[in-house]
């Protein structure tokens, strides 16, 4: 991985310039009903830090270079202002989707969470079923199952689910070798696989593209280590990309607007529109979708939305612990490649 800044912000910089903050969703999603980050201020603007918090350490080194990225880093040169995003449809019933798809004016496409665990095939169904009639036929469908499913029971419920029309399948079961089996299996019914956590949970993010096991990669800037890594993976791995997000803040949604914006091709809608999920945020204008797109800016944080949300003292504690752990791993391992001229 990359970390393009020399030399780091200090510690004591980054958590002098930090907020935790916890802001509650509307939905419940990821099995949570707030999203925590760590908000920091950077001479570049306002960026975020925001690992989920069952990440270990050694994961959650790469968000935090792409944190820093986004602070202190210029972005690459911009080739649009807004960039087209899709509704994200959390597991929820069949009769709640109505009143979430309400949140994503405009929004031509949506993302459909499938094989959530605790619920069956039927559950799936149902809810593509309902996401389909409220879009109406020409819409886009997709569906993420999280790699929830092995390949036998992800062949039969893409073969259920064919009847909605499907753009792709983001991640239908959890291994690389897995991902290469389904993509050949439902090759026939030309649905898409797309990868995501065998993108950004493994050593090597090109490994999948490397091995012909997807049609396409799901791109995550803050995970990917920043717009400039994240820039670079797209550029190696030579396949269509969709720009999304992990559920953050504006301010992570604008790290991923920009890594968007700087993408010559951009074939697919981006996952960008999930600060439509949160009931509160950091900045007075959110980047939450109108028309079908979210514009391509940095938001300026609101600091008295800042202290409404502020996270309370145990989980501020918490925060900056990891701050400063993952922070000692980032110069562990930037001093190791210096020495090694990489
Ligand atoms: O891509 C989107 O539509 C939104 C982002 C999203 O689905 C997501 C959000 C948080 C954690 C994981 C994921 C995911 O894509 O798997
Ligand atoms: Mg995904």
């Amino acid at each position: 991985m990359a970390f393009t800044h020399r030399p780091l912000p200090t510690l004591t910089e980054l958590l002098a310039s930090a907020s935790v903050v916890s802001l509650p969703l509307n939905t419940r999603f990821r099995g949570v009903d707030a999203r925590e980050a760590l908000i920091l201020r950077g001479p570049e603007g306002a960026t975020e830090f925001s690992p989920f918090v069952e990440y270990d350490d050694v994961e959650s080194l790469a968000w935090l270079a792409g944190a820093i990225d986004f602070g202190w880093v210029p972005t690459p040169a911009l080739l649009r202002e807004s960039v087209a995003v899709n509704a994200t449809l959390p597991a929820v019933a069949p009769s709640a989707v109505v009143g979430v798809l309400a949140r994503y004016p405009g929004c031509r496409t949506i993302k459909v969470k499938v094989a959530e665990r605790g619920q069956t095939l039927d559950d799936d169904l149902a809810r593509v079923r309902e996401a389909r009639a409220i879009l109406g036929s020409e819409g886009r469908i997709r569906l993420d199952a999280n790699g929830g499913w092995n390949v036998d029971e992800a062949e039969k419920a893409i073969h259920a689910l064919a009847e909605y029309d499907l753009e792709y399948v983001e991640q239908p079961c959890p291994s690389i070798d897995d991902l290469w089996e389904i993509r050949q299996r439902v090759k026939y019914m030309g649905i898409p696989i797309a990868a995501d956590e065998s993108v950004r949970k493994v050593d090597d993010p090109l490994e999948v593209a490397r091995r012909g096991a997807a049609d396409l990669l799901v791109i995550k800037a803050q995970p990917l280590g920043g717009i400039h890594s994240a820039l670079d993976i797209v550029e190696r791995a030579g396949l269509p990309v969709v720009v999304s997000s992990a559920l953050d803040s504006s301010i992570g949604i604008a790290m991923g607007a920009h890594l968007a914006a700087s993408i010559p091709v951009l074939e697919y809608d981006c996952g960008l529109a999930t600060a439509a999920l949160l009931t509160t945020d950091v900045t007075a204008e959110p980047l939450i979708p109108v028309d079908g797109a979210i514009p391509v800016r940095r938001p300026t944080l609101d600091e008295s939305l800042v202290q409404q949300s502020l996270a309370a003292p145990d989980r501020d504690a918490w925060w900056r612990d990891r701050l400063t752990r993952v922070y000692g791993l980032l110069v562990e391992l930037s001093e190791s490649s210096g020495r090694h001229g990489a």
